[in-house]
């Protein structure tokens, strides 16, 4: 950008996800113009390579946050902190995420709407999803659930190795359907595919801003950090003016002539807001910060998607396959010169997958027990308030048996307070099985040690002791469980009134040992003993005195080596005014401010079950409608 004007109609802060989206679809309107504000730089070529997902954390562009220490998780990790990267880059966290496009289940929107948030429901988002994408994929060609032609392309991974038909196949062998997890229907198996165009990355930077950038009322202001919304506050009315952001070092303010759309995130946005003085009044009080606007919500009802890291599984390559040492990939080959020439020359190779791109799996295991045991029909004529019963007595087993585990602690701790609604929405389908609770990721090469010491901050010592005697030729896979609908919150709060500090982010995790036990069926399939796969035979050090084929080693372990994909969301919930926990409403207005929206994944009452970005990329193509439509009325 060369000059700066005094105002724009619009301005937008961050150009992450949701930020690229807008920018892009509000400059359609040739009349009205349109500043983003980045805090970060542009793309660079390599973060085009999947393969270098592995690479771009913690460098100049990420913000590299970590949580606040604990004493419940994140125990194996430096200082019990766990690492939360987010991209500070044009493009955001599409820049450094794992590329994986998923799109939650139906029920996720139904019941955001359920609160009141007119038009979220699945039928009302899913032609924003359509909007969006541009589906290369053969067998999603007629899909209804799928268009082309939208900005954001979606691939096959191009590359994989056989490993991950293994995997995808031996989840057919336990009777699950290979099919597409964003179709009809979402419990299964799937080869993962990606936010790709020609096998490479495509960021919203790539997919929405590079074909505006021509545009004359587009503005785009790199390494631009905001520091405050400036809002006029009267007796009758708060309305938001513009903003203040550095520049090198210098500061700039800005006028909105319509509307500041803040899209920092769900860590930065709520921070944000708190900085310009919405939020809870006792902490802006606590830090000094004069009360612009009383918002309780601001960073609470912080959801993650959390995990447990570093579970490989040893194999044996089958004798028929001739590249033996290609069946799995190994860690140390895959960067090596000839795969850099393969890409470079032939556009193939290893550098074209991630460490995450070896299929996925939706599973339901929470309600497995009570309705497996149901007789056939029995539980579907339950009524919703029986179902609400069984749920009871779920809960008192869990409480009585394995309090360690996530699920118990999540029902125990939510469902006398705010979550009925989803908890009902949860039992009225859990009947028909198509509401998985879990999610596996599977990644085709063996971890030594190097990526929980160097990616997660696993400390050296318990790296070295989990992965004695798996070296660098060990042939192995990798199984990524994640707990798709946790009912524990947790909040970001400031630290400081300084921007350029961190706040404290704080997940509260816990873990669930269900998907493991799964894992440990899924080995016995008659392909995986083909390759004779079998876990890892080190204990977690913190875990040693227990059995560990127990539900406490499980639950120990995900204590110790937490893990994240990292999906914050939920700390500037949508919903109704009543709602006192409400940030903004179903128009995505700030309740109480006019002429400020958030957009991005901060805004999720719910976290969905799946990956988030493209779901935040529905939200900002449905955002940017709503505001095209509220200036022309
Ligand atoms: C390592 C990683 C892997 C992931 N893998 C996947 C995956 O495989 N699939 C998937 O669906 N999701 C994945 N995700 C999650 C997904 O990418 C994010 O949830 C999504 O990108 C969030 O979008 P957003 O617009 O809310 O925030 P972001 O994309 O993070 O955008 C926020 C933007 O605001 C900028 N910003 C912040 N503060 C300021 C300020 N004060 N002034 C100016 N600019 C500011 C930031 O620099 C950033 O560009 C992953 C995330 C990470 C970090």
């Amino acid at each position: 950008m060369e000059k700066l004007l005094a105002q724009y109609d619009y301005v937008i802060i961050g150009g992450g996800s949701a930020g690229a989206v807008l920018a892009s679809r509000l400059s359609e309107d040739e009349n009205c113009t349109v500043l983003l504000l980045e805090a970060g730089v542009d793309e660079v070529p390599l973060s085009d390579v999947p393969w270098s997902y592995l690479t771009l954390q913690r460098t100049y562009l990420d913000w590299d946050f970590k949580t606040e220490s604990s004493s419940n998780y994140c125990l194996a990790m430096h200082n019990h902190q766990c690492r939360w990267p987010r991209g500070k880059v044009l493009g955001g966290s599409s820049v450094l995420n794992a590329m994986l496009y998923i799109r939650g289940n139906k029920r996720d929107y139904d019941s955001w709407a359920a609160l009141g948030n007119v038009g979220w429901d699945y039928e009302s988002v899913l032609p924003y999803f359509k909007r969006s994408e541009d589906a290369r994929v053969k067998e999603l060609a007629d899909s209804p659930y799928h268009k082309k032609n939208g900005y954001l392309t979606v691939e096959y991974f191009k590359y994989n190795p056989p490993i991950a038909d293994y995997i995808v196949h031996s989840g057919e062998e336990l009777g699950y359907k290979v099919h597409d997890v964003n179709g009809a229907n979402q419990t299964g198996f799937t080869h993962s595919f990606g936010t790709l165009r020609d096998g490479l990355r495509c960021s919203t930077a790539k997919a929405y801003l590079r074909p505006a950038s021509k545009r004359k009322n587009l503005y785009v202001s790199l390494e631009s950090f905001v520091e405050k919304i400036l809002v006029r506050k009267d007796d009758k009315s708060k309305v938001a003016q513009g903003v203040l952001f550095r520049k090198g070092k210098r500061r700039f303010i800005v006028g909105a002539k319509r509307e500041v759309i803040l899209s920092a995130g769900a860590i930065q946005s709520p921070q944000l807001l708190m900085l310009s003085g919405i939020g809870p009044r006792h902490h802006l009080e606590k830090m000094n910060i004069s009360v612009v606007h009383h918002a309780p919500g601001v960073g609470q009802n912080l959801q993650d998607h959390v995990g447990m890291g570093g579970i490989i599984y040893i194999i044996d390559p089958p004798h028929s396959i001739s590249e033996r040492n290609k069946f799995s990939m190994k860690l140390s080959e895959i960067t090596k010169l000839r795969n850099i020439r393969e890409m470079l020359w032939n556009s193939s190779g290893p550098l074209y997958t991630t460490a995450y791109s070896a299929g996925m799996a939706f599973l339901n295991t929470k309600y497995f027990n009570i309705l497996s045991s149901c007789q056939s029909g029995f539980c579907r004529s339950h009524s919703t308030m029986e179902l609400l019963h069984i749920s009871n007595i779920v809960l008192r087993n869990f409480d009585n048996s394995r309090l360690t585990s996530i699920v118990a602690l999540d029902f125990t701790k939510t469902f006398d307070t705010v979550n009925h609604d989803l908890l009902l929405a949860e039992l009225k389908y859990a009947d028909g099985f198509d509401y998985p609770d879990i999610q596996l990721i599977f990644s085709a090469f063996s971890d030594y040690g190097i990526l929980a010491a160097n990616l997660y901050g696993v400390e050296s010592n318990t790296a070295t002791r989990l992965y004695e005697n798996i070296t660098k030729d060990t042939q192995a896979f990798g199984i990524f469980p994640l707990l798709l609908r946790p009912r524990s919150r947790g909040f970001i709060e400031l630290k400081s009134t300084d921007p350029d500090e961190a706040p404290a982010i704080v997940p509260n995790y816990f873990e669930d040992s269900q998907s493991v036990r799964f894992m440990e069926r899924m080995r016995r399939t008659r392909l995986m003993r083909k390759l004779n796969a079998r876990s890892n035979p080190n204990p977690i050090p913190g875990c040693l005195q227990f059995d560990s084929s127990s539900d406490k080693y499980w639950a120990c372990y995900a204590r110790h080596f937490t893990s994240t994909i990292y999906h914050p969301v939920g700390t500037c919930k949508m919903g109704l005014a009543s709602d006192c926990y409400a940030v903004v409403d179903a128009r995505l207005r700030v309740h109480g401010i006019a002429r400020l929206r958030v957009i991005d994944a901060s805004i999720m009452p719910y976290l969905v079950s799946g990956n988030i970005n493209v779901p935040t990329i529905m939200i900002a193509e449905k955002g940017a409608d709503m505001i095209k439509e509220d200036w022309q009325s």
